[in-house]
């Protein structure tokens, strides 16, 4: 079964001091209730950095453009008793946007500092790989999740990214 094709966008800019991320609470569809990522599918014929630009627009109507999109890492997102839900999602990093973060019908975006992830409210594998993205160490998994589809049991890693 092929995964689902998913591209997540964060958001980065200096704040307090620190450079903070922004995250937002899913209010709807997979992940509601959790802190996540801002992002979501590809549409068919769609790139993944065309993707992360449509969702963060959709998602925070803030304006990306796709030469502002860094790399940031890959991850497989592995369900064993529900293998519907596989997703293999790009991740990105940007810097430089137009306009200013609002809430919609999916998310409520809300900035966090680096140092303050919270992880807590987040999917528990958040805390291995989303700090590395944050920093450029490109995180390159395969998370298979437990039973319980909420907590991972182990990470495997990728054949190294082009
Ligand atoms: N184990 C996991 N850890 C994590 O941090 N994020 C995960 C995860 N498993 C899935 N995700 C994320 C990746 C993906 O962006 C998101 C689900 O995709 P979507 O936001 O597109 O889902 P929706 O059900 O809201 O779909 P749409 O109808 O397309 O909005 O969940």
């Amino acid at each position: 079964m092929t995964d689902v094709a998913v591209a997540l966008c964060f958001l980065v800019q200096e704040k307090d001091g620190g450079l903070a991320v922004l995250l937002g609470h899913k209010k709807s569809g997979f992940g509601t209730g959790k802190v996540v990522g801002v992002g979501g599918k590809l549409e068919p014929g769609e790139t993944a950095p065309e993707a992360a630009c449509r969702e963060v627009m959709e998602e925070t109507g803030v304006r990306v453009r796709q030469e502002d999109l860094e790399p940031a890492g890959r991850i497989l997102f592995d369900f064993p008793s529900q293998p519907l839900w596989n997703m293999d999602a790009a991740l990105f990093v940007a810097r430089r946007w137009s306009g200013e973060p609002a809430e919609s019908e999916e998310i409520m975006p809300e900035w966090f500092g680096l140092d303050a992830l919270p992880l807590a409210l987040m999917w528990h594998d958040a805390g291995t790989w989303l700090p590395m993205a944050l920093t450029g160490a490109m995180p390159n998994f395969r998370i298979v999740l437990n039973d319980d589809n909420e907590t991972a049991a182990r990470f495997d890693p990728l054949e190294p990214l082009p």
